[in-house]
């Protein structure tokens, strides 16, 4: 225990003896008429890795292999989820709670902008009430015979990752980083996170690995040489996949239809998630 232990490790990042027995005390009860068998996390560490888009391609990968599955956008400040699966209903109540938006494939999502009237109104609200909505996401939405929850969480190590963590019961986390300088510093927080709070790592996942080009099908790597393999084999993890940049994956993600994207580049994430 730290010198200065205050009792409350709900904003402490040390790991110690008590904390153990008091990692499950935060845990939040799913609704009544929920049931998630597998919580998969997607975690980065810095914004505009593509993060977004992997939860997106994961879910429906696994869709599409025939699982029952779900998204919960615990991006509460910056959601894309609905916009890449092309949602503008917005979510509406029953006796048993709160019911998610279904994609045209069947995948269930939760996102901030299902309730907000306008969704390019800004989420100006503290850390509290963010964590907060989060924890409702998972306790007050029906989550019906979910087999796979994926979980896109904000950028970084904040508020937000602290509590789904500490509430959820994450069976495993998948980082997404890009080929660029920091990733290295970047890579090593979200591992050290993860260990802090006893959830096992899945694998990382390089976005925006490179570019290939057009006429002479050559790989190229825009953001010069990547360290990823290097980074993964200090860590002890898995480097699952390398994903191109991607026009049709861009264009698809903004207008709405990343389920129509017919070939599946992040097998050996699927794979790994099947599994767990
Ligand atoms: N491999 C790719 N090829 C082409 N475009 C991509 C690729 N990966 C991501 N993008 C585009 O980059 C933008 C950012 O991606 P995304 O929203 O998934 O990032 P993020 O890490 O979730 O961002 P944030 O930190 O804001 O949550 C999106 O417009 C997406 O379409």
């Amino acid at each position: 225990m730290s010198e200065n232990c205050t009792h409350d490790c709900s904003s402490c990042g040390e790991t110690c003896s008590e904390r153990e027995q008091e990692q499950n005390s935060f845990r939040v009860d799913l609704g009544a008429h929920s049931s998630v068998k597998k919580v998969i996390g997607i975690v980065s560490g810095k914004g505009g890795v593509g993060k977004s888009l992997v939860t997106s391609l994961l879910a429906v990968n696994m869709k599409k292999k025939g699982h029952n599955v779900a998204i919960l956008d615990a991006d509460i400040t910056g959601p894309s989820i609905p916009k890449a699966f092309g949602i503008t209903n917005k979510a509406v109540g029953s006796d048993f709670g709160i019911l998610p938006e279904k994609s045209k494939l069947g995948i269930d999502i939760m996102s901030i902008n299902l309730l907000l009237e306008n969704d390019t109104e800004p989420v100006v609200w503290r850390g509290p009430i963010i964590a907060g909505t989060v924890k409702q996401f998972w306790s007050e939405v029906v989550w019906e015979d979910e087999d796979y929850m994926f979980v896109d969480m904000p950028p970084g190590t904040g508020d937000v990752p602290l509590t789904v963590f500490q509430s959820l019961p994450v069976d495993g986390i998948i980082i997404v980083t890009s080929p660029q300088e920091l990733v290295s510093m970047i890579v090593g927080k979200a591992v050290k996170m993860a260990e802090l709070m006893n959830i096992p790592i899945i694998g990382l996942v390089e976005n925006m690995s490179y570019v290939t080009c057009p006429d002479c099908g050559k790989k190229i790597n825009i953001f010069g040489e990547s360290h990823i393999d290097e980074i993964a084999k200090k860590h002890n993890i898995k480097v699952l996949d390398k994903l191109p940049i991607d026009p049709n994956i861009a264009s698809a993600c903004d207008n709405g239809i990343i389920e129509s994207i017919s070939e599946n580049p992040i097998p050996n994430s699927i794979e790994a998630i099947e599994n767990l």
